[in-house]
C-alpha cells in the first residue's frame, strides 16, 4: 500500500469528558468520509491537559468509557484509530499518560505509555509538572498493520532523537506523536522537531495537537503537521480546530533513503 491518507484531527478539548467523546467521534467520522484509513487524535483529548484533572478522568482498559468508544469507532469506520492519549489507570492505581491503537475490527492493536514526563520550569510560562501524577511508561511502541509500520510516541518524547532512531530502527516509516505542545515552546520548537526528526531518520513525521478552546486554562499551541522524509511539509493547521488530511506516500520514503542513505552510513561502532 504504498498511498495512506492520514487524517490529523485538530480537536477542541473542553472540560466535559461527554462533548469530548462526542467531538472525537464527529472528527473520525468525517476523517473516514474524507477517505482517511489512519485516524490520529491528540494528547489527552478526553481530558484538559491540566495534571490536576488527570486522576478524575482516568480510564482502565477494556472497561473505560472512552476506551470502548475508540474501539467501536475504529470498527465502524473501518479505520486505524490512534487514540491520541487519554489518563490510563492500572490496576495498581499508577496513572500514565496512555495511546491505544485500535485496529478495523475494533481490536486493540499497541498501547504505549508516556516516556519523557514532562517536567518543565521555563520563565516565559510553560510549568508543568508531569510526574506529579503520572508515572513514565517503559517500553517504546511499533506496530505493523497493513504492511506499513508505525512509530507512536507522545509529545514531550519528540524532544529524544534516541526514542526516534530506536523506532526507526525498529522499522517505523512514519512517526506519529500525538501532543499538546505548549504555547510557549510551540512557536519555537513544535515545527523544528518534527522535521528534525523527519530528516535525521529520512521517516515521515506527524504531530496531532487539540486546536484552540477558548477559555480553557492550558491553551495547546496547535499546528498539527506532517512532514515528508526529506522534511518538506505535507500540511499543517493553524491554531483553530480542524481536520486535516494528508497522503503519505512510501515510495517518498524509499527515494529518499536510496538517494542519501543516511541510516546506513551510520557508524555505531565509533559511537
Ligand atoms: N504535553 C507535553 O508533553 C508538552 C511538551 C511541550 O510543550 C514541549 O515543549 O516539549
Amino acid at each position: 500500500m504504498p498511498i495512506v491518507s492520514l487524517g490529523i484531527c485538530q480537536m477542541p478539548v473542553v472540560e466535559e469528558k461527554k462533548e469530548n467523546l462526542k467531538t472525537a467521534a464527529a472528527y473520525v467520522a468525517a476523517a473516514a468520509v474524507r477517505g482517511c484509513r489512519i485516524v490520529i487524535l491528540p494528547e489527552m483529548f478526553n481530558c484538559p491537559y491540566q495534571t490536576e484533572l488527570f486522576a478524575a478522568y482516568a480510564e482502565s482498559y477494556p472497561d473505560g468509557e472512552t476506551l470502548q468508544l475508540l474501539g467501536e469507532l475504529a470498527a465502524r469506520h473501518r479505520v486505524v484509530l490512534v487514540g491520541g492519549s487519554i489518563p490510563e489507570r492500572d490496576s495498581a492505581g499508577r496513572i500514565y499518560n496512555t495511546c491505544f491503537v485500535f485496529g478495523r475490527e475494533g481490536n486493540l492493536l499497541a498501547k504505549y505509555r508516556k516516556i519523557h514526563l514532562f517536567d518543565v520550569a521555563i520563565a516565559q510560562g510553560a510549568q508543568f509538572q508531569e510526574s506529579a501524577v503520572i508515572t513514565a511508561g517503559s517500553a517504546g511502541t511499533v506496530l505493523t498493520v497493513d504492511g506499513l509500520c508505525l512509530g507512536v510516541a507522545i509529545c514531550y518524547d519528540i524532544r529524544f532523537p534516541e526514542l526516534a532512531r530506536a523506532m526507526v530502527l525498529q522499522g517505523a516509516d512514519i512517526l506519529i506523536y500525538p501532543a499538546a505542545f505548549s504555547p510557549v515552546t510551540g512557536p519555537v520548537h513544535w515545527e523544528l522537531l518534527l522535521r528534525a526528526r523527519a530528516v535525521d531518520n529520512q521517516v515521515f513525521t506527524v504531530g496531532v495537537s487539540p486546536g484552540a478552546t477558548p477559555g480553557a486554562v492550558y491553551q495547546p499551541y496547535g499546528h498539527s503537521l506532517a512532514v515528508d522524509p526529506w522534511g518538506d511539509l505535507l500540511g499543517q493547521c493553524g491554531s483553530q480546530e480542524e481536520l486535516l488530511c494528508v497522503a503519505v506516500d512510501l515510495t517518498r520514503l524509499q527515494k529518499v533513503r536510496q538517494e542519501l542513505p543516511l541510516l546506513q552510513h551510520r557508524r555505531p561502532d565509533l559511537y
